[in-house]
């Protein structure tokens, strides 16, 4: 999960037909959009240009902290996607794919039309991607140069649009193609006038529309959909004139409140790849521990801000630290201490545990081993329940508690130390599939839920481990950086 932003660029207002379609399919994600108007179009630019500028937007995107990015640009698709796939290590993604797979599967007579900007047709990006799948389909492509600016000037509904889209058009109404690829984002905003020379038996594939269904499978792939609930934002940027943007958007993504795009100048910002992105990037702590279930809740808390997250599972031929402290702090302080000498890097440890009320305590710093050596949840949660058979609901209150520790190499008295605790309930019986160790029968009242049925950023708003983390507040990454 990742409340971040996702970046879409384009060279001026086409871009916003991904955005819209975003708008509709992923309604709780964040947007920052920058479509370039200063330097529009793009289409006639050499590809070398291109890059360039798409490089400028991309470097001022990526310090708005961005998790993902649309090139929402055909042009800049052709021209940059590889180059800038290969040096960014946030998911890229194109338009020109999406685009071709829809088309493929939209036709029956096997000729599919394409209509794009000069540099896309030229590039050949969309035969290059269609006949990879598909060898031997009939390929008919047509520039249409002058439709970009028809929509940026705001002419998409003049008699003027209509009679460019006729005439631009005629070259295809004596081929038999059944598809035809709308190859630039700025296209379906002309859509109507197209389907209207085209026919109704032609189908329009909305290339920017196609790519949403990619950014959403990308987002679960990767883990990254935002799922906590907060309202969305959308930031929009542009290097032109707002006002006319704001006219543009406001009308095409059917806003209820003004837009109020912001004037950028984005001509300052590096036309290459910059060696470092992200801050913090580089930075590696490890999670001194061979629990899965800590290890996956550490990672959400710290992967976000840059930090590459470790674990003993990297690091097999470390050996394993005891705990035979007789303290959530002592035992913590073991594992953190010996890992972070073992290893020679930033450690987090957690020592954790439950406290049942009714148990007087237990099983407390033997939760792990409640129910014998060797962790077994099952077993573990198995014994919790025998041991509170008879009591009553109302009197089965219990805690988690955590310790954190964190160690540098060879210098204890440097370590980092904090606590954090949750009360809750223990249930009869157990519900949810997430989490791990107790969490299906560890009932949160606030929220109504059993820890194994928050998301994971439900429970660290609430849980033992996020209270500790956040008892840290900024001084965890001030420490981390200090350990060079
Ligand atoms: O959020 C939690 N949700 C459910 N159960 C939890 C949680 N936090 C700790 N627990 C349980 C698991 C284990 O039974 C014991 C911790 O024992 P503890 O020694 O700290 O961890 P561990 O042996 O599983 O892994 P390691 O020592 O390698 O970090 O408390
Ligand atoms: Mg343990």
């Amino acid at each position: 999960m990742n409340k971040q932003p996702i970046g879409f660029i384009d060279s001026g207002v086409g871009g916003l037909t991904v955005v819209k379609e975003a708008l509709h399919q992923l309604p709780a994600e964040s947007s920052v959009y920058l479509g370039d108007q200063a330097r529009l179009p793009y289409g006639p630019r050499p590809a070398e240009q291109v890059q360039a500028f798409t490089w400028q937007m991309v470097n001022f995107l990526l310090k708005k902290h961005i998790k993902m990015l649309v090139i929402a640009c055909n042009t800049a698709t052709a021209a940059a996607l590889p180059l800038i796939k290969a040096n960014l290590d946030i998911p890229v993604i194109g338009v020109i794919k999406p685009g071709s797979r829809a088309a493929l599967k939209a036709t029956q007579t096997g000729h599919i039309g394409i209509i794009a900007t000069e540099g896309t047709v030229k590039s050949g990006a969309y035969v290059k991607a269609l006949r990879a799948k598909a060898p031997k389909i009939r390929l008919t492509s047509l520039a249409a140069p002058k439709f970009v600016s028809l929509v940026e000037s705001n002419e998409a509904h003049s008699p003027i649009a209509k009679r460019v889209v006729a005439d631009t058009l005629q070259p295809l109404l004596h081929e038999d193609i059944d598809t035809l690829i709308l190859g630039c984002t700025h296209y379906p905003i002309l859509r109507p006038l197209i389907q209207n020379v085209m026919g109704d038996q032609v189908t329009l594939i909305d290339s920017g529309a196609e790519t949403v269904n990619d950014v959403s499978m990308l987002l679960d792939y990767f883990d990254l959909a935002n799922n906590s609930g907060d309202t969305p934002t959308h930031e929009y940027y542009t290097t032109g004139a707002p006002s006319m943007f704001d006219e543009l958007g406001e009308a095409w993504l059917e806003l209820t409140a003004p837009m109020h795009a912001k004037h950028v100048n984005i001509e300052g910002e590096a036309d290459h790849a910059m060696a470092t992105v992200p801050e913090a990037k580089g930075k590696t702590i490890v999670v001194a521990s061979k629990n899965q279930g800590k290890i996956k809740e550490f990672k959400t808390m710290f992967e976000p801000a840059g930090i590459t997250v470790k674990s003993l599972a990297d690091f097999s031929s470390v050996p394993t630290v005891d705990e035979t402290g007789t303290t959530f702090e002592e035992n913590a302080r073991q594992k953190a201490d010996q890992y972070a000498k073992d290893l020679q890097l930033p450690v987090i440890a957690d020592d954790s545990g439950l406290m049942v009320d009714a148990l007087d305590g237990q099983p407390g710093i033997r939760s792990a081993r409640y129910a014998g050596d060797g962790h077994n949840d099952a077993a573990n949660n198995a014994k919790l329940l025998a041991a509170l058979a008879d009591v009553p609901e109302d009197d089965r209150t219990a805690t988690f508690h955590t310790t954190l520790v964190l160690a540098k190499p060879d210098h204890p008295e440097a370590d980092l130390v904090v606590h954090g605790d949750v009360s809750g309930l223990i249930t009869a019986i157990p519900r949810g599939t997430d989490g791990f160790g107790y969490d299906p029968f560890f009932f949160v009242p606030a929220l109504g839920k059993t820890m194994a049925e928050m998301t994971a950023e439900e429970k660290n708003q609430i849980s033992h481990r996020g209270n500790a983390m956040r008892a840290l507040e900024d001084v965890w990454q001030t420490w981390l950086e200090a350990n060079g």
